[in-house]
């Protein structure tokens, strides 16, 4: 994708590509895309076989895609369009890989005419996403300039020095995946885009769409005063909201990165973009139940956005791989604190220096709305799911587990994990934004959506009883709550929706007169 390319560019390039390369593909003289993951190779980058050599004779570097599991693959405007690509491969300078680096590779000419070289197929027709003309790309011992290494990490003199000045290769690795962060960024935003169109389509249709009276002579009910359609599209309302706060917040970070950030803002984004995709195709499927019959009409976008957006989970990495970055990067520092006798620093992990939590014994209705005991639920899960993680893993190695082997045997705890880091981060930016607003009905409305958002997490994650954070009795007190806010928020439903402040021309024909819309006098003729 061109905005990949470019960014990609402005990345991992220096001053000379900028320079040569950044304007052409701003105003689209340039049509790129971004050439890292192969049939073979997409979640492990490190695996990906393109190989390229360096000529010092001629001051080029040569690419060459050795095999067919090597082709690239999915390259988002590769098939049709595209000029230049990057194009991600192993370097091997006199013998020895020196890991994956980035290279500008044209493509095609102006007119569209393949490069010699360079063969094209298109990856056929998909699910969904069909606006995007996804292609593969052979690389036929495809000579460019010494100048086209992207080397902001790292270079090749013109007599053929590898030169970096990153000497670990892990932390080389590292610079080079950086980028795709700001994908995982756009993505994560993107999806609770589509879930609020879904939400405010379902809720407004649940707010004119009658079934079944309740007693003779009277009306039928509305969906949305059926106590069941509420659980059901309530909480997904609350969820939303949560993670448009945080994804406001992942932003911020995002815009106002330091290297010295680039660490945590990987960590925080590879758990909200899985949380915000995961979350969008859960609201999306929901909603388009909500609307019966009219969900699969493709003009109603719920059901149809389903296939547009269920690639989210998939691109810019996969979802449950970079889960496991989370929960990698959360044993480091328990390692870093506990091993080196130091406070938890980053990562929200403050919470850890300080005793652990108690959970009330019992709990009222007051207590289950408090923001404290909200809080402290969330740090007690966090904090007990790391230490059982990291005993799970101390343990594994001490019995001669690799690391590897280690994580990929504690993957149960290390979902557990990766979703309470995310829960609990997200309720910290939910709390933020409502600490930030004046009291009055709106602080109130805010406080029964956190507490809403909060209580389903509890309600749905297993680890809450399966650990006693909760007893059972608790765990049937949080239920009952969770229906009092549905019947509480229920009056606000439309305000909330329309909060959003999506123009009418992105709803549905459901959202509005829907009769009307369906009428004779509407049928083209
Ligand atoms: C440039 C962008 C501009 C704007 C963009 C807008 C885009 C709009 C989006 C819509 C279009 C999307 C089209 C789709 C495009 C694609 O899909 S592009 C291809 C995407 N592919 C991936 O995301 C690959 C996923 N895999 C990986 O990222 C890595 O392989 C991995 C799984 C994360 C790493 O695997 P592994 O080999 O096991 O290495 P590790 O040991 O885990 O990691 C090494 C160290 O590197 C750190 N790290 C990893 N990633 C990053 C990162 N992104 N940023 C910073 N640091 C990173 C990791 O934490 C390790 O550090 P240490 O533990 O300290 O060693
Ligand atoms: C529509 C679309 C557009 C795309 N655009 C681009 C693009 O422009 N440029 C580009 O470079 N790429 C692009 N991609 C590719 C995308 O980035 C990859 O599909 C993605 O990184 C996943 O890799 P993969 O498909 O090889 O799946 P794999 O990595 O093979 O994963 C398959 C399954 O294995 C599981 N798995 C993998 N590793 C592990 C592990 N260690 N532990 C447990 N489970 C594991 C995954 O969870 C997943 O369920 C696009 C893909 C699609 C579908």
């Amino acid at each position: 994708m061109a905005d990949l390319r470019g960014g990609a560019i402005q990345f991992f390039g220096t001053k000379r590509h900028h320079e040569k390369w950044l304007k052409d593909t701003e105003n689209y003289m340039i049509k790129g895309c971004f050439a890292m993951t192969e049939l073979g190779h997409g979640s492990n980058v490190r695996g990906i076989e393109t190989v390229t050599t360096y000529d010092a004779k001629t001051e080029e570097f040569v690419i060459n895609t050795p095999c067919e599991s090597a082709q690239k693959y999915w390259i988002g405007g590769a098939a049709n369009h595209a000029t230049h690509t990057i194009a991600f491969s192993q370097l091997n300078i006199n013998g020895t890989n020196q890991g994956v680096h980035a290279f500008i590779v044209q493509i095609r000419d102006a007119d569209g005419n393949i490069f010699p070289n360079i063969r094209v197929a298109d990856c056929s027709h998909k699910i969904g996403l069909n606006g995007v003309d996804n292609g593969r790309i052979w690389f036929d011992n495809v000579r460019i300039p010494r100048e086209n290494l992207l080397n902001s990490v790292a270079d090749v003199s013109p007599d053929g020095q590898y030169l970096s000045a990153i000497k670990d290769p892990d932390q080389r690795f590292a610079a080079f995946l950086a980028p795709l962060t700001s994908g995982r960024v756009t993505i994560a935003v993107s999806a609770i885009y589509s879930s609020k169109i879904g939400m405010a389509i379902a809720i407004r249709y649940a707010l004119s769409r009658r079934a079944f009276s309740v007693a003779p002579n009277e009306p039928e009910v509305l969906l949305l005063d059926y106590p069941s359609h509420q659980r059901r599209l309530l909480p997904l309302l609350a969820k939303t909201y949560a993670m448009s706060f945080s994804v406001n917040y992942l932003k911020t970070l995002y815009w106002n990165r330091t290297p010295e950030l680039n660490k945590t803002i990987h960590i925080v984004s590879s758990a909200y973009k899985a949380a915000c995709s995961w979350h969008n195709m859960r609201t999306l499927q929901e909603c388009r139940e909500a609307c019966g019959g009219q969900g699969l009409k493709t003009e109603n976008h719920v059901g149809h956005f389903k296939s547009e957006f269920d690639v989210q989970s998939t691109f810019e990495g996969d979802n449950n791989v970079l889960m496991q970055q989370i929960s990698k990067a959360l044993f480091a520092e328990y390692l870093n604190a506990k091993k080196r006798n130091k406070p938890f620093k980053g990562l929200g992990l403050e919470h850890m220096n300080g005793p652990s939590p108690v959970v009330p014994s019992r709990l009222s209705s007051s207590t289950l709305r408090d923001r404290q005991f909200q809080v402290d639920a969330f740090h007690l899960r966090e904090r007990d799911l790391l230490a059982r993680f990291a005993e799970e893993i101390l343990k594994l190695l001490s019995q001669g587990q690799s690391r590897e082997h280690a994580f990929m045997l504690s993957y149960q705890l290390a979902e557990d994990l990766g979703r309470a880091f995310s829960d609990r981060a997200m309720l910290q930016n939910f709390l933020q934004v409502e600490e930030s607003v004046p009291s009055g009905l709106l602080k109130e409305i805010l406080g029964l959506l956190r507490s809403m958002y909060a209580l389903v997490v509890i309600d749905e994650d297993p680890a809450f009883l399966r650990y006693g954070y909760l007893s059972p009795e608790n765990a049937a007190s949080v239920r009952k709550e969770i229906m009092k806010l549905c019947s509480d928020l229920r009056p606000h439903a439309l305000a909330l929706v329309n909060a959003f402040g999506i123009p009418d021309a992105l709803l549905s024909p459901i959202a509005f007169n829907w009769v009307d819309a369906n009428a004779w006098s509407s049928v083209q003729h």
